[in-house]
């Protein structure tokens, strides 16, 4: 027997190990095992970060080069790419079904109350997902690369990175109910806020540090008026916004009309990706009710925070990557059972 007779024999003696080991698990992910094996999967999700590593390891790259030119043209997409991660995952969970046109089948969660003339950056999904089908057809789930090009937005916006964990599937289903009840509203409460995220697994630290996604990025006047003349029912402004800071948005949003006008949420530095959202807030100037109640709302755990991550950026850094991959995780749909990898991630594969 030669040389390349025997290196053949040893690569079906290898094959059939293989083939035999996933016919003696059944129920065991093979996709998982093509792609992350030897890989230790979550535990508890199911995710890994190395998914991708075999069967698509260019992913990132291309994710992170369609992101450049994005973001470059319009240097607010990196925001409204990070947003739309946390819009998908507080719905269902991180299974992209924020993404699904209105169908026969589907209704769209981009009609939403949250969502509807607010939401951006379908169009460059729709470009990533172009491209890693042309590389690696049928293999990126459109979850994935709504996590991917949430954590590339923030690391081209000068933010942290971390390892992200790989390996959601694609929801055939969406819910309009969902994002009405589950996406907190900009005038929330400390105890809605909290409340909002413990219904996801979320708890007040994760809502101090996941609020500093309002380091970049804009609001309309809609979701902030009520403070410039009428907090509180009495046709008053807010007594907390910091003076000159209430005149310059009352200058962006006057009392009637112009809901659609847009303001920075960290005025400070509203396209890079810093701890000066927290000094913000501590200068009276967080821009939505949501932001101020971290310092005010009488919850001293969250508070304790705002000032820490104020102080410190580094902490705020490292927490704001943990619980990014904590809010990645909500319920994903993952096995060869559940879901599926979308071909355009605006509709389901079996959609007509
Ligand atoms: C804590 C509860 C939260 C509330 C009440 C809230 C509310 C809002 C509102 C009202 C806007 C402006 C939308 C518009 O005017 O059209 C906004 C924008 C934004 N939010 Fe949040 N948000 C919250 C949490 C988060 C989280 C957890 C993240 C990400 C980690 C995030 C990231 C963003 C970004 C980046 C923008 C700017 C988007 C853009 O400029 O296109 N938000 N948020
Ligand atoms: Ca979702
Ligand atoms: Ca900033």
């Amino acid at each position: 027997m030669g040389f390349s007779d025997r290196y053949l024999l040893s690569l079906t003696m290898v094959s059939l190990f293989f083939s035999l080991s996933i016919a003696f698990f059944p129920g065991y992910d093979t996709h998982f095992m093509g792609s992350g094996f030897p890989y230790e999967a979550h535990p508890l999700t199911g995710l890994c970060p190395e998914y991708y590593q075999f069967t698509c390891p260019q992913a990132d790259k291309i994710v992170i080069s369609v992101l450049k030119e994005a973001i470059a043209k319009d240097p607010r997409m990196a925001a409204s790419l990070l947003r739309l991660h946390f819009h998908d995952c507080f719905v269902q969970g991180c299974d992209a079904s924020v993404l699904l046109d209105d169908s026969h089948y589907i209704v769209s969660e981009k009609n939403a109350k949250p969502n509807k003339n607010s939401l951006r950056g379908f169009e460059v999904i729709d470009q990533i997902k172009e491209q890693l089908e042309e590389a690696c057809p049928s293999t990126v789930s459109c979850a994935d690369i709504i996590a991917l090009a949430a954590r590339g937005s923030t690391v081209l916006s000068g933010g942290p990175t971390w390892e992200l964990p790989l390996g959601r599937k694609d929801s055939k289903t969406a819910s309009l109910k969902g994002a009405n009840a589950n996406i907190p509203p900009p005038n929330s409460t400390i105890q809605n806020l909290i409340a909002l995220f413990a219904r996801q697994g979320l708890d007040q630290g994760d809502l101090a540090a996941l609020s500093g996604g309002h380091t970049i990025g804009v609001a309309r006047c809609v979701n902030f008026k009520q403070r410039l003349y009428n907090q509180n029912g009495d046709k008053k402004p807010d007594e907390t916004l910091e003076r000159s800071f209430y005149y310059s948005l009352e200058r962006v949003c006057p009392r009637t009309g112009g809901d659609n006008n847009i303001s920075p949420l960290d005025y400070a530095s509203p396209v890079k990706f810093d701890n000066y959202y927290y000094k913000s807030i501590l200068a009276q100037r967080g821009l939505l009710n949501s932001d101020e109640v971290l310092l005010t709302g009488k919850d001293q755990f969250v508070a304790g925070l705002v000032k820490s991550y104020a102080e410190d950026e580094a902490l705020f850094f490292d927490h704001f990557s943990k619980s990014m991959v904590k809010m990645g995780q909500i319920n994903p749909l993952t096995g060869y059972n559940q879901g599926e990898v979308r071909k355009n991630c605006r509709r389901v594969n079996d959609a007509f």
